[in-house]
């Protein structure tokens, strides 16, 4: 069976072209930056496999990411034990307060699965693991980074796709995994110190653990 990975730009997939082994069960697609587009793009493709009757094993999230200073580095691999949707709530008097805690029902966070998670972080042993947040504006002052950190104390990285990829996996009773290269530290946004080839590197060098994962997704 092949593994469905979802990019928000076409510079990640190719990055992560560029590493995959020849003949790999693999279908890459770039589908746009934030949720949305992850959500939209990803239930789309998930939906044509289904109906081509070859569904997916698995869906990956993968791309760039901001990295919280002091856990996640610049060219750093992130594998997401989770994918957290930051900031989906409501301000309550007593502050923040994510929609489970409000009565909702609702869920602001999807679960990697437990067995390629794994088999990534056997296979990638210098990778990270930890909560990946997907935010819609990229964190870029002291004060939203502290009120980030302060309110998602497990976070070791934000980008802006993983959730709404893992929500459509979810969708479709599919496993799902996020995996991101560390691109730039969050924080005071400052455009030229990102280091996008490090991170496009991380990806490459990340995409034959992708490849593998067929097996272990079975
Ligand atoms: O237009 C540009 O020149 C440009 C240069 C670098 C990056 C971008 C983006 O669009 C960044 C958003 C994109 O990358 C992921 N990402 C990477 N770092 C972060 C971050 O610190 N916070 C949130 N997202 C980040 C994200 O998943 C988007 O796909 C444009």
């Amino acid at each position: 069976m092949t593994v469905l990975i979802v990019t928000a730009v076409p510079q990640e997939a190719d990055a992560l072209r560029a590493g995959l082994p020849a003949g790999a069960a693999v279908d890459l697609h770039a589908v746009g930056i934030g949720p949305a587009a992850a959500a939209a793009g990803t239930a789309r493709l998930v939906a044509l496999a289904e109906g081509r009757g070859r569904p997916y094993a698995l869906v990956v999230n993968a791309g760039i990411a901001g990295g919280v200073p002091g856990r996640a580095a610049m060219g750093a691999t992130v594998l997401g034990s989770r994918s957290v949707a930051a900031w989906l709530g409501a301000e309550t008097p007593a502050g923040f307060q994510p929609l489970e805690e409000i009565g909702f029902g609702a869920v602001t966070r999807v679960d990697a699965a437990p067995g390629p998670l794994a088999a990534l972080a056997a296979a990638l042993p210098g990778a990270l693991v930890g909560e990946i947040l997907t935010v819609t504006t990229v964190t870029g002052t002291a004060a939203s980074t502290a009120a980030l950190r302060a309110t998602y104390p497990e976070m070791l990285a934000e980008a802006m796709e993983g959730f709404g990829a893992a929500v459509a996996a979810a969708a479709a009773d599919l496993p799902f995994v996020e995996l991101r290269t560390v691109s730039n530290d969050i924080g005071p946004l400052d455009r030229a110190a990102w280091r996008l080839p490090a991170a496009f590197a991380a990806l490459g060098a990340a995409a034959p653990a992708l490849a593998a994962l067929p097996a272990a997704a079975r």
